[in-house]
């Protein structure tokens, strides 16, 4: 008998490829196949899928943004998406099609809907995104990483957490080494794409460190590509030892080997922090929709595992200050570590495969 088929799609960011691949690691490890489609920018984050997973590209159409002729030529561009999807699924009969927001998902969930085949979609965050929004009085289930999240009329939100990759939960709760006098690790990480705000501020506010905790610091720093040089000759003008890289790879370890993390407050930021458990400072990327990054943030805030600057109050004075205060008092900074624990929700993958293996169970048509 032919193994089971997922049929994921998720949009162009960390942020909505992260989670589907946590799912696709998870699925494929009991057995079933996994399709992903994603479009160019998604392609960029596809290096980490298991290599089974069968990965198709769609244009990327979005009808809100770009100029009158960009948004003319989404419809035709998604029409031409659905109809291929129509065709894919109608011959491999997917048994759960899941969305993962942003607008390469809009084929593959209009494809399943139009064939009625089960599907659902995973939101990342406390308030929807437009295209989950649209979809979700319509799929299955809204699994949600963030809880109560915001749902329209008619949608049936259950509380998943966020997924996290598989090399992330390999370092759950990992042994947190409090800050002393040694060479200490502080990670920034601007989220999937870098922040040019942390390129800005950051290494002047590791400059601006007293001595005794500043030449002990070795910085791992994610920044733009077009802003690597000026960082790292930043650092290297403090004579602060740093490695300045667009994206690491390895962020499960380097989070694990942080003695504090300084990062936007994106969903699945949060949520590896959380299940590795390290101490952050945190400075949401104030134009998210509906603020959604700050609500992300304050989880991390009420439970005591970060603190929260918001941008127009940043400079290199203030963070210098929040990170004297964390990196100068070792048992704070443990204590935050187990609070980041606390907030954590590791099993966020196996509830999205529960959900799943629900859905195909019931062959349901929502
Ligand atoms: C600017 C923006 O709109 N961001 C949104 C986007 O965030 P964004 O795409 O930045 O995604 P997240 O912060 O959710 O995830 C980033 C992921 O990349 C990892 N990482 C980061 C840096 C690095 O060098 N290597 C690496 O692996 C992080 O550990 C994390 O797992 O989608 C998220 C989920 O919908 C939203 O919550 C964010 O608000």
């Amino acid at each position: 008998m032919k193994a089971p088929l997922l049929v994921m799609a998720a949009g162009g960011t960390g942020g909505h490829m992260f989670p589907a691949q946590a799912l696709a690691e998870a699925m494929l490890h009991r057995g079933w196949r996994v399709r992903l489609s994603t479009d160019s920018r998604g392609a960029r984050y596809t290096g980490g899928f298991p290599h089974s997973t069968e990965i198709s590209e769609v244009q990327s159409a979005s009808p809100a943004r770009g100029g009158t002729v960009a948004k003319l030529l989404a419809a035709p561009k998604i029409a031409t998406g659905i109809a291929s999807a129509v065709w894919g699924m109608w011959r491999d009969r997917p048994s759960v099609v899941v969305g993962f927001g942003g607008y390469p998902s809009i084929p593959a969930l209009a494809a399943a809907e139009f064939l009625r085949l089960p599907r659902m979609i995973h939101e990342q965050n406390g308030r929807l995104g437009r295209v989950n929004l649209r979809f979700a009085p319509r799929v299955a289930c809204v699994a949600c990483g963030v809880w109560p999240a915001e749902l329209p009329a008619g949608a049936n939100g259950v509380e998943t957490g966020n997924p996290v990759r598989k090399a992330v939960l390999e370092r759950a709760q990992a042994a947190y080494i409090p800050p002393g006098d040694y060479p200490m690790s502080l990670l920034v990480i601007g989220g999937s794409q870098g922040a040019r705000i942390l390129s800005d501020v950051v290494p002047d506010a590791v400059a601006a460190l007293p001595g005794h905790l500043r030449g002990h610091l070795r910085v791992a720093h994610q920044a733009r590509a077009e802003d690597g040089e000026r960082v790292t000759a930043a650092y290297a003008a403090h004579g602060i030892q740093a490695e300045v890289k667009p994206f690491f790879k390895d962020i499960a370890r380097r989070i694990s080997e942080a003695q504090l993390v300084i990062a936007r407050a994106g969903a699945s930021t949060i949520a590896d922090l959380t299940v590795i458990g390290r101490p952050a400072i945190l400075i949401p990327y104030a134009a998210a929709a509906g603020d959604h990054q700050t609500a992300n943030a304050r989880v991390l805030v009420e439970a005591g595992a970060a603190t929260l600057i918001p941008e127009s109050r940043l400079d290199a004075e203030v963070l210098a200050g929040q990170i004297g205060l964390i990196l100068g008092n070792p048992d704070a900074a443990v204590q935050m570590s187990h609070a980041a624990w606390g907030a954590a929700i590791p099993d966020a993958t196996q509830r999205l495969v529960a959900l799943v293996l629900e859905l195909s169970e019931r062959g349901a048509k929502p």
